[in-house]
């Protein structure tokens, strides 16, 4: 065991900074032994020294990150946002500092950058909490399976709009109230529009799909819809059809051999009750590999919160520590592919469609010439009245699996039809 002690700076003791803090003082035994030398904080970096902060140390709190970054061994950036995170991840690789994130949004975003300056100054770039919270699945993706084909990820990647979904769903809770909740739980993001319009989940995604298929897969290429525009009555539905709505995150090889190219997206899909993703409530993440030699892999655990994040955080800070302190480096890059990655009109699905109809004859065989029209197959029809009086009726049609562009021409023609009042919600049907 050395004596010299391994210096990390810490910049942003928010939500998950807070908990690395508490942490790295009450495991503080247990750390040094892990790591062979003692872990000591050096410096917080925060915006405003005369606030407050429970459970630091004042004199750690510095404004002066350039100061902090000169005296670090490990930096540990929990920020969150573009800038000033990249600039000060930038300099700290520049200054030979092995560097810990959990910031999606800017791996997503600049991550080839900060990963090839890395390389380049031959320090380590971990990020476990990136992804899924606590849950270990970049370590599985980047390292356990660089030997294998990954075919298939399938996941619930974040855990905000889990909560919320779930609350909606459990307890019949409003949207807004749930998201808040979710917000004081300290599951959100620190503007929650990151969650629940998708970006975040996009962001895993792409950072996921990228490691498995060591493909580049940027993030303007991921597709993506949010979770506003769910409402009690979808989640109502899919309760009657024995399913539930989760917002998934999904990445696959296509073609043949997995050779056609890449298609990432996230969506709200209705999931089968009978699935194992429709288990997984609260704030709780799950994700599935399929990858070819290993078969199906599902990893599952906290994907939010302060303390389960700060535990991926400091599994990082180990490593990255036990290299400073006994030589050694963490993983490289892959060398890239180049299969394209493909826009979302390319893939397909299954689909339920749930329209208000007139409740008169040859509404429904007049729909489903609209549907053989653009050859979409129809797999189940449900027709409800809706209600006495109204002249109309609910009526909800899975598909079988079609292309996107043939399920868009079908939307196209019954939105102009008169056999059609209102489309009221278009869901993917997935895990079947
Ligand atoms: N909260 C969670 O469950 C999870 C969060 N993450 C990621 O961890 C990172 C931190 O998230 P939270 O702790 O939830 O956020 P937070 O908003 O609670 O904490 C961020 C901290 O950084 C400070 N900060 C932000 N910008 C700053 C600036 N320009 N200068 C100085 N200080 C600044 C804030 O004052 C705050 O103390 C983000 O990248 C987030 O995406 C990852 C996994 C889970
Ligand atoms: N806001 C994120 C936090 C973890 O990545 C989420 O809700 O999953
Ligand atoms: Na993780």
């Amino acid at each position: 065991m050395s004596d010299t002690p391994v210096k990390i700076a810490l910049f942003g003791p928010g939500t998950v900074g807070s908990q690395v803090a508490r942490l790295l003082t009450e495991q503080s035994a247990d750390l040094a032994s892990r790591v062979g030398a003692p872990l000591e904080v050096v410096g917080v970096y925060v915006r405003d020294i005369g606030k407050d902060r429970v459970g630091l140390d004042p004199a750690l709190l510095t404004d002066d990150a350039d100061a902090l970054i000169a005296k670090a061994d490990v930096v540990v950036e929990l920020m969150g946002g573009i800038e000033p995170a990249k600039s000060i991840i930038l300099k700290a690789i520049a200054a030979g500092a092995g560097v810990v994130t959990a910031n999606k949004a800017l791996l997503a975003a600049h991550g080839p950058e900060l990963y090839e300056a890395a390389d380049a100054a031959n320090v380590d770039l971990y990020f476990e909490a990136a992804v899924a919270g606590a849950i270990p699945i970049i370590r599985p993706v980047r390292e356990s399976l660089a030997g294998d084909h990954v075919r298939r990820i399938l996941g619930i990647v974040n855990g905000t709009t889990n909560y919320v979904l779930d609350e909606m769903t459990a307890r019949g809770l409003d949207y807004e109230v749930a998201v808040k909740q979710a917000q004081d739980l300290g599951y959100a993001e620190a503007d929650p529009s990151a969650d629940v319009d998708g970006f975040d989940a996009a962001a895993k995604a792409a950072i996921l799909a990228s490691l498995a298929f060591h493909q580049r897969v940027p993030l303007g290429d991921v597709y993506r819809e949010g979770i506003s525009a769910i409402t009690a009555a979808d989640v109502a539905a899919a309760t009657d059809s024995g399913h539930v709505i989760k917002l998934l995150a999904i990445a696959e090889r296509t073609g043949e051999g997995g050779d056609g190219g890449v298609s990432v997206r996230v969506h709200p899909a209705l999931v089968p009750l009978s699935h194992p993703l429709a288990s997984v409530h609260g704030a709780y993440n799950a994700v599935f590999v399929e990858a070819e030699a290993a078969g199906d892999l599902m990893f599952y655990g906290q994907g939010a919160g302060g303390t389960p994040t700060a535990s991926a955080v400091l599994g990082d800070v180990v490593s990255v520590a036990r290299h400073i302190a006994r030589g050694g480096r963490g993983p490289r890059e892959s060398h890239y592919g180049d299969l394209p990655v493909l826009p979302i009109s390319a893939s397909s699905s299954r689909f339920q469609l749930r329209m208000t109809v007139p409740d008169r004859p040859g509404v429904l065989a007049a729909i489903a010439a609209m549907l053989a029209q653009s050859g979409v197959s129809i797999e189940t029809v449900r027709q409800q009245a809706g209600g006495v009086g109204t002249g109309l009726a609910t009526l909800a049609i899975a598909t079988h699996r079609a292309p996107e562009s043939d399920v868009t021409a079908v939307l196209d023609a019954l939105r102009s039809s008169d056999a059609v009042t209102e489309i009221r919600s278009v869901l993917r049907i997935e895990g079947e």
